[in-house]
Formats: C-alpha cells, structure tokens, sequence
C-alpha cells in the first residue's frame, strides 16, 4: 500500500517540467475477477507483462479507507516518534535506507508481518492509540487481500492447467507464509537541490522476491514498470483496483531444451519519482 497526499511530481516545481518521466501507458491488462473466463487473461498478462490490474475484487473500501487513515496518521507524526518503531529489520519503520544492500531511496516506510498475531505494540504508541484497533484494521485488510491474492493464484494455476490448483495458494496459506505487508509513503522533498544532485528517487529499480506483489496506491502516479522491449512506463493511479507484479518465484524461464513452453516474466519495478 503505498500513501500520499499529492501526486509525488506536483510536489517539485522545477522536476515536474524537467524530469524525463515516461508516458503513461494505457493498455495494461485488466483482470475483472467477476468474470470466469478471466484465468486465460491472467496467463497472458503473466507472459507478456508480469503486471495486471484487478478489478471487481472483494476487498472492501472501507477495510481500504480506515488503514489508510492510519497509516497517513502514523507517517504525520514527527519523525523522532516514527523512529521509535523502527528499524525495519525485519519489521518496523524504515526511513530512506531499502532493505539490506545499503540502497537509498526517498520513501518511509513500514513493514509489517501478515500474521495475525504480530504486536502492533510499537506502531500504536507512535499513533498514542490500543494496539488493537492498529490490529484490527491491518488484519481486516491483509485477510481481504490474502484472499483475493489466493483466488487469483488459483485462477493463473487453472489457467496454466496446473493440478491441484492450490499449488501456489497454498503457499501463501501456510502458517509459515513468509508474506510481508509493506506500507510505502513517499514524501515530498524539501530540498530541490539534494533531489538533483543526489537523483534521488522514491524506491529504485528492483524485482521482487516474493510469488506475487498486490500494490495497491491512493491516488498518486508514481509506479513504473518495465516493457519486454525495455521501455518503462509510467503505470495510471487507479485507487479502487489491485496491481499485481509477478515477482522472481513465479517466474519460470524458457530453456531451449526443457518442456517448459511457458515465460512468465517479471518486470523489473518500480521507480517512485
Ligand atoms: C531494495 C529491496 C528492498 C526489498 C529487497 C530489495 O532488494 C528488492 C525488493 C524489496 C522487497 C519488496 C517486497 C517486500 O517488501 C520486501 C521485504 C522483499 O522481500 O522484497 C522488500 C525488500 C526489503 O525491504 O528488504
Ligand atoms: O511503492 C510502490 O508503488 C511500489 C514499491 C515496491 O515496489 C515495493 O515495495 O516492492
Ligand atoms: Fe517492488
């Protein structure tokens, strides 16, 4: 989930008319998950792009809304507070330091186990609020979306023709799912200068880990991805769907002498400029 007030590239004048952002590209695939026949579409999104958006899901606005408001509460606090719940490793507030290779990127962000159980103890005290509430609206959401993720494995697996079906959902059902739920804020940089110098950028170019990534962002134009013909495209915001990337254990290789036929890729992502 990714939040921000503005679009990021409104927030700097002078980038927003020389910044070499690319066009945005309207023909990614859409995926209506009320349609049956959707399965075969989400095979060939896999194949051709490693990206699609989902439309009609389950997952209430509202479990959508009232996390979101807790999240921007959380991000507005000052930042010695948000410290306090950090670091990120592996789950708490991490602020401009990405994962373990000493990247850079101008984003905050929290990263949250998908396990009901996990304490919410030090993200309530920065909000001053019960760890319950915190509890409840991150489990409302992560189970919507857990469960939209496993209906749209079990449509690419039927799609693939790939029995039992629940080979991949599975694995996100596991109790020992190692799933993780990250929260991005991407904040708007005070210095113009240090932007330019240091060509910063939100979250830099990265595949990931994981089957699936399900990103879902406020309004805000941002994500890029990469084409088969090595262009990056700018994704449209679209607050109501789901943007599902294939990430590096899905994908599946051509080799020229295997059986597999089939190249799921994965796009590389995401620059949040
Ligand atoms: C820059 C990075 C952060 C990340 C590992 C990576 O090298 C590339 C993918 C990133 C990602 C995205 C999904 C998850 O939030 C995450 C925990 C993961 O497994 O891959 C993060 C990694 C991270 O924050 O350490
Ligand atoms: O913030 C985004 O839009 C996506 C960030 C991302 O790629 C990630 O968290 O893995
Ligand atoms: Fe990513």
């Amino acid at each position: 989930m990714v939040v921000l007030t503005k679009p990021a590239i409104d927030h700097f004048p002078i980038v927003k008319n020389s910044f070499k952002s690319p066009s945005f590209f309207n023909d990614i695939p859409v995926i209506d998950l009320s349609k049956p026949d959707s399965k075969n579409l989400i095979v060939n999104a896999c194949e051709e792009f490693g990206f699609f958006k989902v439309i009609n899901h389950d997952v209430p606005m509202e479990f959508i809304s009232k996390l979101e408001s807790e999240a921007i509460k959380f991000f507005s606090s000052p930042l010695p507070e948000k410290l306090k719940a950090g670091p990120a490793d592996p789950f708490g507030y991490g602020n401009k330091k990405i994962g373990q290779n000493g990247d850079i990127g101008w984003v905050e962000y929290i990263l949250l186990s998908t396990n009901s159980e996990f304490n919410y103890q030090k993200f309530a005290s920065v909000l001053g609020v019960n760890p319950e509430n915190i509890r409840a609206a991150a489990n409302d959401y992560v189970s919507a979306v857990k469960k939209m993720s496993c209906e749209i494995l079990e449509m690419l697996a039927e799609g693939l023709k790939i029995h039992p079906t629940n080979v991949f959902s599975k694995l996100l059902k596991d109790e020992k799912s190692d799933s993780v739920f990250r929260l991005n804020h991407y904040p708007p940089c005070p210095d113009i200068q240090e932007l330019n110098a240091k060509n910063l950028i939100g979250f830099g170019e990265h595949t990931d880990p994981q089957i699936i990534s399900v990103l879902r962002s406020n309004n805000t134009s941002g994500l890029q991805i990469l084409l088969k013909n090595g262009h990056w495209i700018s994704v449209p915001s679209d607050q109501d769907s789901f943007f599902i990337n294939v990430g590096d254990s899905l994908q599946v290789r051509k080799l020229p002498s295997s059986n597999f036929v089939l190249v799921l890729r994965n796009n590389g992502i995401v620059q949040n400029s």
